[in-house]
């Protein structure tokens, strides 16, 4: 039997995590997450980017651990808003808000706006921190527009409002193996795994 290298994940997103060990299934890694590796830290996301933020979260949890540590930093670009929630989504509204109504404030900011100006997307970041210092992180992104109301019950967050024409869905109707295939976190995360190879050899 081979055991698989293990990595530490730095997320306490049970979305997220679903996603990331569907994504990573046929890594050379076993993917374990903060929880399941015992550790528990407070991290504050005091960065200005997803990048910044993403190798905040995965440096954290590297003083603690031995082996490479992931991070995900991801959110919702909004256009008519200027880009927001952006980094700030999983702030917006309130930390502990629940999304039915994060989203609604969002659905509401956008009232009597036009098709054509409702685009956002979704980006995700992930950094990995090795236990030599060294970082690397990928990005990934999505693009959609934001729906009048909520459709769908799969997936998290805002995937209820945020709808991809190609598929005409949300990603909330998608199951997640499409989902992964297309999304933010699907991008980054294949980039992230090609760079983990090429810094093998
Ligand atoms: O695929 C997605 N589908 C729907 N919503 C999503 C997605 N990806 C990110 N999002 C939203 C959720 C949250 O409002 C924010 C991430 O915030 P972010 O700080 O990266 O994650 P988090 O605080 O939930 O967990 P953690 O920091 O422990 O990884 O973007
Ligand atoms: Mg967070």
């Amino acid at each position: 039997m081979t055991t698989k290298e293990k990595i530490i994940f730095a997320t306490k997103n049970t979305g997220k995590i679903k996603e990331i060990n569907e994504i990573m299934a046929d890594s050379p890694y076993e993917v374990i997450s903060m929880e399941d590796a015992g550790i528990h830290v407070t991290i504050i996301e005091d960065g200005t980017s997803f990048e910044e933020n993403a190798i905040i979260k995965a440096k954290k949890v590297s003083e603690v651990a031995h082996c490479i540590v992931l991070a995900d930093d991801s959110g919702l670009e909004v256009d008519y808003m200027d880009k927001k929630p952006g980094i700030y989504s999983a702030r917006f509204g309130g930390e502990d808000t629940p999304y039915a109504i994060k989203n609604k404030m969002i659905i509401d900011h956008l009232e009597n706006v036009s098709e054509a100006l409702r685009t956002a997307r979704f980006v995700c970041v992930i950094a990995a921190v090795f236990p030599d210092g060294d970082i690397r992180t990928s990005r990934g992104t999505i693009e959609g527009r934001i729906i009048e109301e909520e459709r769908g019950q799969n997936g998290f967050g805002y995937d209820p409002i945020f709808y991809v024409p190609e598929y005409n869905c949300t990603t909330a109707e998608m199951d997640r193996a499409l989902k992964n295939r297309i999304s933010h976190r699907g991008k980054a995360l294949r980039s992230m795994k090609e760079q983990l190879e090429e810094r093998k050899s």
